[in-house]
């Protein structure tokens, strides 16, 4: 197999790079390096230029490389900028996911693992949410995501390609320092931010219908959700003719903002209290998922708990802004 990694350069991306050519896995990568950083990348794996939209570029980088598998990833991220421009993230994760699956089909290529996303899931009202609960998502976001599943099933079935939907849960942490997320858009990397400007950080609500009135969520280390990647991998690369495998991808363990507020203070040495603010709008009160599908199907766990996430994303952070730290 040689596998294409779409946005290989990001910070997801670069940690599934790393893992499935740690196991041997011959990979190259497509990434428009638009938030994506070339210098995540190994040495030895190629890295073309370029956007998922580009059908003379994908046609040549799938013949040039003998492509014979495509874990996608590359997408537009962040649920508040896909409010006020859903017309962008529509273009680049459901238009740009149509010409990479025809770019796709018309190489003979039989292998597509999709990045897909707990936000397909919207406002879910199970304890444990699996694969089976209903999906309305709540934000062009999430709503990209699930049509992307859809596109990606259907293109599975008519034209005979073995599929693969991984639904993320919270992810966090890194690998090592270098590969750490740059943005500043999840709760962990926030908190940090307050933290090294001196300011308190903020938990937005406290009066959900939670134990300690803060909103749970299920936090997996982007090691382990690259780990996944490289499991799906594999059992796509051995099937045929199996159909489409959709999973969610979390350690099935709820933590709280209050509790993951006292984990960040303590390893940082942060002293004072968080600050409440008001509930920010459109969050659930809780979202953790059932594993029990990818335990059984793929034998995969998630090994690293949220201590880890929180003490490897410190690092990152301290290595990319030792001035604040
Ligand atoms: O400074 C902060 C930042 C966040 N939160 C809370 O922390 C929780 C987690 O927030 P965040 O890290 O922004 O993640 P989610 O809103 O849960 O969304 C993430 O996880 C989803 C999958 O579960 C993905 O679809 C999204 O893209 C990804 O941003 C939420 O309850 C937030 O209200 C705070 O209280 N204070």
């Amino acid at each position: 197999m040689t596998w294409l990694i779409t946005g290989g350069a990001g910070y997801i991306g670069a940690h599934v790079v790393r893992a499935m050519a740690d196991a041997g896995e011959k990979t190259v990568v497509l990434d428009d390096v638009s938030s994506g950083i070339a210098e995540r990348l190994p040495a030895e794996v190629p890295l073309v230029r370029g956007s998922i939209s580009d059908r003379t570029l994908l046609a040549d980088t799938l013949r040039d490389h003998a492509v014979t598998g495509v874990v996608h990833l590359a997408a537009k991220k962040q649920v508040g900028e896909s409010v006020e421009q859903p017309l962008r993230y529509y273009r680049e994760n459901v238009h740009g996911l149509t010409v990479l699956l025809e770019a796709v089909v018309d190489a003979g290529v039989r292998r597509f693992l999709f990045s897909s996303s707990a936000a397909v899931y919207g406002i879910p009202d199970q304890e444990l949410i699996a694969e089976t609960a209903p999906c309305v998502p709540i934000n062009p976001y999430g709503e990209t995501k699930l049509a992307g599943e859809w596109l990606v099933r259907a293109a599975g079935r008519a034209h005979g390609i073995e599929t693969a939907c991984l639904r993320y849960f919270n992810v966090a942490g890194t690998a090592s320092p270098e590969l750490s997320d740059t943005g500043v858009f999840n709760i962990i990397p926030m908190f940090f931010d307050r933290i090294t400007r001196g300011e308190a950080p903020r938990i937005f609500g406290d009066d959900y219908p939670t134990p300690d009135g803060t909103c749970i969520r299920d936090y997996i280390h982007v090691a382990d959700l690259a780990d996944a990647h490289l499991a799906v991998a594999r059992r796509l690369a051995r099937e045929q003719g199996a159909g489409d495998l959709t999973v969610n991808i979390g350690r099935g363990v709820g933590v709280s903002v209050r509790e993951l507020a006292e984990l960040v203070a303590e390893v940082t040495g942060f002293d004072g209290e968080p600050v409440v603010r008001p509930r920010r709008p459109g969050d659930a009160a809780r979202a953790v998922a059932a594993v029990d599908l990818i335990t059984r199907e793929l034998g995969w766990t998630a090994r690293h708990g949220v201590r880890e996430m929180v003490e490897s994303a410190w690092q990152g952070w301290r290595l990319r802004r030792p001035e604040a730290c």
